[in-house]
């Protein structure tokens, strides 16, 4: 009897050390980097790689396509990215609201930055991240992360502080790494 094999997408056989998620602001481009030279392996920002893919500004892609025009390519970003590098990647704090991301990342070590609404927001108010962009934004950010925490929470394997300084959240993430390994 003949088998109809599963389809799955085109790989290289690389796999990520490590996945970053968590809210913006969070840290993930920052200590994702930071995370990457210590490992000594390549760094991939999904939203670093989205914007050189379409040569756009994120500003520019949810003003033309809408969030869920931004959410496709993002979606499609991150699979490709998942499926075909081996250092460190960070997301964007939004890839994971759509299934076909968390699905992707079934299988994967994905560290959760939690960051508080304060830090956090702290952080990114007046740069020029487009769901900020209301009249109270921080209103606005508490709101969405708050809505996304679980979600957070739920695909990843191993959460750490966010609250603390990049190069003490980049020591967390390696001593979470090698404990692992033991
Ligand atoms: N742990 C941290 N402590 C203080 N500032 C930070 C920390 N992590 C990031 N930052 C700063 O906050 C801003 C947003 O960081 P970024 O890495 O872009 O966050 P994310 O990618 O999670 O949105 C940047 O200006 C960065 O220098
Ligand atoms: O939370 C979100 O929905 C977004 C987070 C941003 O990335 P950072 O989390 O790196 O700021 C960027 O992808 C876009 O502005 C949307
Ligand atoms: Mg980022």
């Amino acid at each position: 009897m003949t088998q109809t094999p599963t389809p799955t997408r085109p790989t290289t056989g690389r796999r990520p050390a490590a996945v970053l998620i968590g809210f913006m602001g969070a840290g993930k481009s920052t200590v994702g980097r930071l995370l990457a030279d210590r490992l000594g392996v390549d760094f991939v920002d999904t939203d670093i790689e989205l914007v050189r893919r379409t040569g756009r500004s994120i500003p520019e892609i949810f003003s033309s396509d809408g969030v869920d025009g931004f959410r496709t390519i993002e979606e499609n970003v991150v699979t490709d990215v998942l499926d075909n590098h081996s250092g460190v990647v960070s997301l964007g704090g939004g890839a994971v609201t759509t299934a076909g991301v968390r699905d992707a990342l079934t299988g994967h070590r994905v560290v959760y930055l939690r960051v508080s609404a304060e830090r956090g927001y702290e952080r990114v108010s007046g740069t020029d991240r487009p769901l900020l962009d209301t009249e109270d934004p921080a209103a606005r950010y508490a709101e969405l992360l708050a809505e996304r925490t679980d979600t957070y929470s739920s695909v990843c394997s191993f959460e750490v502080d966010a609250d603390a300084a990049p190069e003490a959240v980049a020591d967390a993430i390696v001593t979470e790494l090698a404990r692992e390994l033991m």
